[in-house]
């Protein structure tokens, strides 16, 4: 019996679609927010592998979802390649920053990684033998270009203007460090799925900033590398891409990239992804992570609506983005219950 997450993957059609949440493991519940207070702080807790496992397994047993998403974070890779990265409570992440050739040539090869990472790799070992045999054990990591605006900025910004700046300014550099993202991704993505990850997702948070060539250049080459790369090494472990409000370029790209399932984010709608993206195969979203926090019944029809207009091809029923530290964990299982009686 083949698990449900797989099946969607592998293209199959199913009559319930399997359901997990962006961020499903994080400050909406009371137990992440306990175990987190054990662990000191957000990056203690990614690099403790039995704490990190338990937070992973927290949202599994209160709602029984489909998948385990690994805890961790995509910021991992640059501070596993040289640079400092912290968190600022409520603003977000900080990281040295990368403006020219000097700042590049300061970092780590991409092979060597590893002395940073390995607890990452011991969480996903942990999680092998404590998830349900039912549930998908998902591994991940940020794909170059985002991870490239964070390394850029030296935090979140809200246009990416920095990384537009070096891309655009200093083509070479800006290439060099995509190149070095691409590399040390593979590395990463190969070290998860041997320590136990049976799938693994590519999250292009700002993919949708990227028009025209650029986006050919550094949301879809980078991507296709990366993905190439891993079905060498490792046939038949499947990837989800998630290059977030790409808008029409979502049409077409899990082939280009040669993903086995396209993450929709929520400005698309899901009538328009199933004429225009599902038949190019499975599809995961795409519902408002803000009906987490409002509910009612306007979260129930929209989670109907959703799975309903997905249900003719391949679906993983999932949020168009993380939920947010203000949902409401009753309004997860109101989403769960409407799903799967849609
Ligand atoms: C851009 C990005 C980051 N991290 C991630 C992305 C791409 C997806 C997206 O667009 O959301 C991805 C991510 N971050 C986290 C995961 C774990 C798996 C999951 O539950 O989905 C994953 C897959 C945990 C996390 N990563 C972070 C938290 C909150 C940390 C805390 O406990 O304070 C969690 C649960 C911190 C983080 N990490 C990042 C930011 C901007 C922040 C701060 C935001 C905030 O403070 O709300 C970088």
């Amino acid at each position: 019996m083949t698990k449900l997450l797989l099946r969607a993957l592998a293209g199959e059609t199913l009559p319930i679609p399997p359901i997990w949440m962006m961020r499903q493991a994080g400050r909406y519940l009371p137990e992440y927010r306990a175990t987190r207070a054990q662990a000191g702080d957000f990056l203690s807790l990614c690099y403790n592998p039995e704490l990190a496992a338990e937070v992973t397994l927290q949202p599994i047993r209160r709602f029984d979802f489909d998948a385990a998403i690994l805890f961790a974070d995509i910021l991992l890779i640059p501070q596993a390649l040289g640079a400092d990265l912290w968190f600022v409570t409520g603003e977000g992440p900080r990281l040295s920053t990368i403006t020219g050739p000097a700042d590049l040539a300061r970092l780590r090869p991409a092979d060597q990684i590893d002395a940073r990472l390995s607890p990452i790799y011991e969480t996903l070992r942990i999680l092998t033998r404590e998830l349900p045999a039912q549930t998908t054990l998902i591994g991940f990591a940020g794909a170059p270009w985002t991870v490239a605006t964070y390394m850029v900025a030296g935090r979140g910004t809200k246009d990416q203007g920095p990384a537009h700046l070096l891309k655009d300014q200093d083509r070479a550099t800006f290439s060099a460090l995509i190149d070095l993202i691409t590399e040390a991704t593979i590395h990463y993505l190969s070290r998860q799925i041997e320590a136990g990850a049976e799938v693994v997702k590519l999250f292009d948070s700002w993919a949708g900033s990227l028009k025209g060539q650029d986006f050919d250049d550094f949301a879809l080459a980078p991507a296709r590398r990366i993905i190439t790369a891993l079905k060498a090494r490792h046939p038949g472990v499947p990837v989800i891409a998630f290059p977030r409000e790409a808008g029409d370029r979502y049409v077409g790209f899990g082939a280009a990239v040669g993903a086995d399932c396209v993450a929709l984010d929520n400005s698309v709608s899901a009538d328009w992804a199933a004429r225009h993206v599902q038949p190019g195969g499975c599809v995961q979203g795409n519902l408002d992570p803000r009906h987490m926090v409002t509910g009612g019944a306007e979260l129930t029809a929209e989670a109907q609506r959703i799975t309903r207009t997905l249900r003719h091809g391949p679906h993983i029923f999932n949020l168009g983005h993380g939920i947010t530290p203000d949902a409401d964990p009753d309004n997860v299982a109101r989403m769960i219950d409407a799903v799967r009686s849609a």
